[in-house]
């Protein structure tokens, strides 16, 4: 994991919940939050970190869209794997990560939406990785691969799809480092948000909470200026989005207006 990775160290910040006890945090560097408050989005509740979804990107020019996203202040780069599959449609593999991976500094948060998946951990890490999430359904074992990308020496992460329910998670939470809630099916940018998932979210907040873990809650699918507040009110901190991002004119306003939108100004 590089610096400005927005994972707490050990004695580093906490995200404060709805109602939350702590003072707001704010962004100080991509990635990183600080006591030292500049910005908020509302009263209780911290700024998310932003992961534009590579798949919204334009495919002809996909070097130039890592650096202009990450120029764009993009907190992590979620990459989404699809082997036609699992999902039904089909993305790309460890080589084309590893030629991005010289285009951008940021996190390269990667979400395998492949099964199985335990023969691709390897080449996902040696390809410059930095968080790889993947499914439950993907099998055999969540506990052993969640074990097999730590001992890679990178983050982890368990992704529930929609129908998915948070009791997947609970006893796996000791290997977890994300927890990525889809709020659209798998497979495809451009859906729109299920706002069925809101509840799912606030569940494995305080599940987070009440483990006093240093575990992410990420959101994917139907992303905008839009639901983006709902699902940071629900409890997520990190936001991934592809056509709310990729699919703007000025990359940085879009990025900007996901983190923080006019409503929170409280
Ligand atoms: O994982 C995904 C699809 O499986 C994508 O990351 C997700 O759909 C983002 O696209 P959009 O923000 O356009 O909904």
């Amino acid at each position: 994991m590089r610096p400005g990775h927005g994972f707490r160290g050990p004695s580093g910040p906490r995200r404060v919940g709805l109602g939350g006890r702590r003072p707001p945090l704010a962004r100080t560097a991509p990635g990183r939050l600080s006591r030292s408050v500049t910005t908020r989005y509302n009263r209780n509740v911290l700024a998310p970190l932003i992961a534009p979804s590579l798949l919204a990107a334009d495919f002809a020019r996909l070097g130039e869209e890592v650096a202009a996203i990450a120029a764009a202040g993009a907190d992590w780069l979620h990459l989404d794997i699809m082997d036609g599959h699992f999902v039904p449609n089909i993305s790309f593999g460890p080589g084309l990560v590893k030629a991005l991976r010289k285009h951008a500094a940021i996190p390269f948060d990667v979400h395998l939406m492949i099964a199985p998946a335990d023969p691709y951990l390897a080449a996902f890490a040696e390809a410059g990785a930095d968080v790889i999430s993947l499914h439950p359904e993907a099998g055999p074992h969540l506990h052993r691969s969640l074990q097999t990308i730590r001992a890679l020496g990178k983050k982890a992460g368990v992704v529930l799809n929609p129908a998915t329910p948070v009791d997947c998670v609970a006893h796996v939470l000791d290997l977890t480092d994300l927890i990525l809630v889809m709020s659209v099916n798998p497979g495809f940018g451009g859906q729109s948000f299920l706002d069925s998932q809101l509840p799912k979210i606030a569940a494995l907040r305080r599940m987070i909470e009440a483990s006093g873990r240093d575990i992410r809650l990420q959101v994917d699918g139907g992303v905008t200026a839009a639901t983006a507040p709902r699902c940071v009110e629900a409890g997520a901190d990190v936001l991934v989005a592809g056509t709310a991002v990729f699919g703007q004119k000025d990359y940085a306003a879009a990025i900007a207006g996901l983190r923080a939108p006019a409503r929170t100004a409280a």
